[in-house]
């Protein structure tokens, strides 16, 4: 599924249907004897109208390679994409624009101003950016999440569940090219996780979103299209439409390895360390 990264200079435009992409991505964390690589020579293609998890165990580096992919944080070594624009080399105020224009973000916490409406919420990012939305669309997104009654609410009067749905909205109200969720579901019960993560799967599905999740939850990353698996800042495995169990048992195999790692003995053997 990947390109060389020969075949891409710099600024070079990826080819149609990949969202993002990253080619020898490294971070490192620190200097010297306390050097942590976060990332480690990691290649990966988003693609287009897909739903893509990153799992792993923690420390992996699934929050890095999302940042790193975002533009939410500079990288040591490699390119990333977004679309055609490679991102790496940009300076912030550009970086700061093509974040704002371009991607859609949701934590784990909600992140909703709490003084602002439901609705208010939903067209911050693009208040700030003096952009008026497409009022069709906004009005598809608020129906589709079945917000309409809530828009004069204000997140305190709003469940767990709503707030998210409410940062799902602001995520899609300027029809980024890319959604990036950061745990989404982490502060949910689960049925009101199941709900959030059944509006990403038809954000995908019926409006044609291209959304990447961190997720620590197999439940979770059952509802994706493909699953990433990361360790120690690589890509060990991929997982073509995922179910909870499959995932389980490949996170198992993690756990195996590090518990034998951390015995001093050879890991279990059955773990794909293999890069693309
Ligand atoms: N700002 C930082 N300074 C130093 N080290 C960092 C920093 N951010 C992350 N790291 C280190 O980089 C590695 C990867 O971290 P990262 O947060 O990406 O992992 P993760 O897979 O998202 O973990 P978790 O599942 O626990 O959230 C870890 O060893 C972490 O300690």
């Amino acid at each position: 599924m990947s390109t060389p990264a020969a075949q891409h200079g710099p600024g070079q435009a990826p080819a149609d249907g990949i969202a993002a992409r990253a080619r020898g991505l490294t971070k490192a964390y620190g200097s010297g004897e306390t050097t942590v690589l976060a990332l480690d020579s990691v290649d990966a293609d988003i693609a287009r109208g897909r739903f893509t998890a990153v799992m792993g165990p923690s420390g992996s580096g699934k929050s890095t390679l999302m940042h790193c992919l975002a533009g939410l944080d500079t990288v040591s070594a490699g390119q990333v994409w977004l679309g055609d624009t490679e991102i790496t080399g940009l300076k912030d105020r550009e970086l700061t624009r093509l974040r704002r224009d371009r991607i859609g973000f949701m934590f784990q916490s909600f992140n909703l101003i709490p003084t602002l409406t439901a609705a208010e919420n939903i067209t911050l990012p693009m208040d700030i950016a003096g952009k008026k939305p497409d009022e069709k669309w906004l009005d598809q997104v608020i129906d589709t999440l079945g917000l309409r009654d809530r828009l004069k609410h204000r997140p305190s009067q709003l469940s767990g569940g709503q707030q998210q749905r409410v940062a799902c909205a602001r995520a899609l109200a300027s029809r980024p090219e890319l959604i990036f969720a950061d745990e989404p579901t982490g502060n949910l019960d689960s049925r009101a996780g199941l709900e959030v993560l059944g509006f990403l799967r038809e954000a995908v599905d019926q409006l044609g979103q291209t959304v990447v999740m961190v997720t620590h939850d197999p439940g979770a990353a059952a509802h994706s299209d493909l699953v990433l698996f990361l360790a120690d800042g690589r890509i060990v495995d991929r997982m073509q439409q995922p179910t909870a169990e499959a995932v389980l048992e490949r996170m198992k195999r993690f756990d195996v390895s590090r518990a034998a790692f951390d015995g001093g003995e050879t890991p279990a053997g059955d773990v794909n360390l293999d890069k693309d």
